[in-house]
């Protein structure tokens, strides 16, 4: 009897590795677009399928060539682009782990992260700039499917042989609360469950072209990458230079006849205020993907009322599960919805919430912590065995499984029909004088002033101790200026005298802000969140 051959008779069989799922040919169309980057000057280059697939064997040959062990870290430090595209799945052909970095993360921070991530190469672009990188740090520079190795790095004795599914397909290092970088170690087998359940929401398709408005090193561009690749159609990466200038974004979008944006909710905030006519005038666009924090409902009406019919997908989730649950924006929005649905888990995983005591909440209408199940789930932060047993915790509802779930630290309800409502972070809730308030109440009670666009309220500390409670607030161009009783238009801090006062209409005194400041924008973080902690310092 001859023995059963799993490996010839399912190749796949050793388990599917990121590039498997992402370059598998029977989900594209060889000279379809796969990369198609704008120039910021009317002309594109695209990359087609076979193209990437070429570029990518070239790649993953040379990386092969240097006799690195499987799991070995290349940091790889480059915007996103059809070069770094395929060097990241170069790297998931030759077993070793990416970890992206930003071109613009600051020195001092680089080595910091070098020094965690004890990388063997250190990969930028031809044009990259950066220099003084650690002696005995391998280094080496890619363009156009070259790899040049400047500085060689060190031959490890291998301690590993086979790459296995299991091992860190890449290390997304995020700011940790604690100030200490938290590097979330992903498995090639918790990012292709994910991918694979966000397949089933059928957001992208062949012919699709997916703009990608984040940096390499948020993994938002990594979901972008698997949602574009993985559908057969071509993700549009869009460098930070041109994502920053309205008129230069939306002439990329049109540049590139994208047909899906996926980024944060603050990428439209300049856009919606300066260049509302070029917006409307972008007709490929015909869906959008946010994530990262909520969109103000004022500005998301904006959005829909300029590109009527446009799809509006919310997606949550952390970078500790990639994502979590991808959720339509109802079309019209309702004029009285007071906050947007994070829907249910995608498929394959599933939210629990747990209240204060630890138990599992049935039922709706009672807030709780959402806990996650998924096959989706990070294999921890890297080497930080404490933080890990923080956020990987016992199953609540089988703590005897030994089976783990993602703690998410956000708090939310669940409504009658089994979707939630994303209520917070459970560390946004701050105490003002003894009581306890969610700063996204009071946020979403400042957007409902006429022509409030965003708002953000932060607790400041006061001089004895203790915190009070300030806003900032950016009001549309056209907002009609508020009128005194005499019918003169009122002066800026007069504005925020009537926004307190509004406040103090819907809200117990001590969650009505002691100051409110209004501004033209927001500062963001790096990964295009609001920078809470910037207007916290400025203050
Ligand atoms: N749609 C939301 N509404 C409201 N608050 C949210 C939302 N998406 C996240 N968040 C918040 O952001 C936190 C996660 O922050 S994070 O770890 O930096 N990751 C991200 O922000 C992006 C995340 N990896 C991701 C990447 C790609 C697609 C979706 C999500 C969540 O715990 C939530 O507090």
């Amino acid at each position: 009897m001859t023995v059963y051959d799993e490996q010839a008779a399912h190749p796949e069989a050793t388990g599917e590795f990121l590039h498997d799922l992402l370059l598998d040919p029977r989900r594209h169309t060889s000279h379809d677009p796969a990369v198609v980057e704008p120039t910021g000057s009317g002309a594109v280059t695209v990359t087609t399928y076979a193209e990437l697939r070429d570029t990518v064997d070239a790649y993953a040959r040379r990386l092969m060539s240097l006799a690195l062990e499987p799991g070995a870290r290349v940091l790889l430090e480059a915007e996103a682009g059809a070069q770094s595209v395929a060097v990241l799945l170069a790297c998931s052909r030759a077993g070793l782990t990416f970890v992206p970095v930003s071109p613009e993360t600051p020195q001092e921070r680089l080595r910091g992260l070098i020094d965690a991530a004890r990388p063997a190469l250190h990969l930028q672009a031809g044009a990259g700039t950066r220099t003084e990188l650690p002696a005995g740090l391998g280094t080496a520079r890619f363009d156009n499917g070259t790899l040049t190795v400047e500085q060689a790095p060190h031959p490890a004795r291998p301690r590993r042989h086979t790459p296995s599914v299991t091992d860190p397909a890449y290390i997304v290092f995020t700011s940790g609360t604690t100030g200490r970088p938290k590097g979330v170690v992903m498995s090639h087998r918790s990012v292709t469950a994910f991918y694979r359940g966000m397949l089933a929401h059928r957001i992208a398709a062949p012919g699709d072209r997916v703009a990608s408005t984040s940096p390499l090193h948020f993994d938002f561009s990594l979901l972008n990458i698997g949602l574009a690749l993985a559908s057969g159609a071509a993700v549009v990466p869009v460098p930070q230079r041109l994502v920053r200038w309205p008129r230069h974004f939306l002439r990329a979008l049109a540049d590139t006849a994208a047909t899906h944006v996926n980024g944060v909710p603050s990428i439209w905030r300049q856009v919606l205020r300066h260049e509302p006519a070029r917006l409307a005038a972008l007709d490929t666009l015909r869906s959008v993907l946010f994530c990262g924090e909520e969109f103000p409902l004022p500005e998301l009406r904006r959005l829909r009322e300029l590109r009527p019919g446009l799809r509006i997908v919310n997606c949550y989730g952390a970078t500790e599960s990639m994502a979590c649950s991808f959720e339509d924006v109802p079309d019209p929005i309702p004029a009285d919805l007071e906050r947007l649905s994070i829907g249910r888990a995608h498929a394959g995983a599933e939210l629990l919430l747990v209240d204060e005591e630890g138990h599992v909440v049935d039922g709706p209408g009672i807030p709780g912590e959402m806990y996650l199940r998924s096959p989706a789930l990070f294999t921890g932060y890297w080497d930080d065995p404490e933080a890990t047993r923080a956020a990987l915790v016992p199953d609540p509802l089988c703590p005897e499984s030994g089976q783990t779930v993602l703690r998410t630290g956000d708090l939310a309800v669940r409504g009658a029909r089994g979707e939630y409502y994303f209520l917070g972070r459970s560390d946004s809730q701050v105490q003002i004088n003894g009581n306890r308030v969610e700063l996204g109440e009071v946020e979403r009670r400042l957007l409902q002033y006429p022509g409030a666009t965003a708002a953000t309220a932060v607790p400041l500390p006061l001089p004895g101790g203790g915190s009070r409670l300030a806003a900032f607030v950016v009001l549309s161009p056209d907002a009609t200026p508020v009128r005194d009783a005499g019918g003169a238009a009122r002066q800026p801090d007069d504005i925020s005298g009537a926004l307190r006062e509004f406040c103090a209409r819907a809200l117990p005194a001590y969650m009505v802000p002691v100051e409110i400041r209004l501004l033209d924008a927001l500062p963001t973080t790096p990964n295009g969140k609001v920078d809470r902690a910037a207007l916290t310092a400025a203050h």
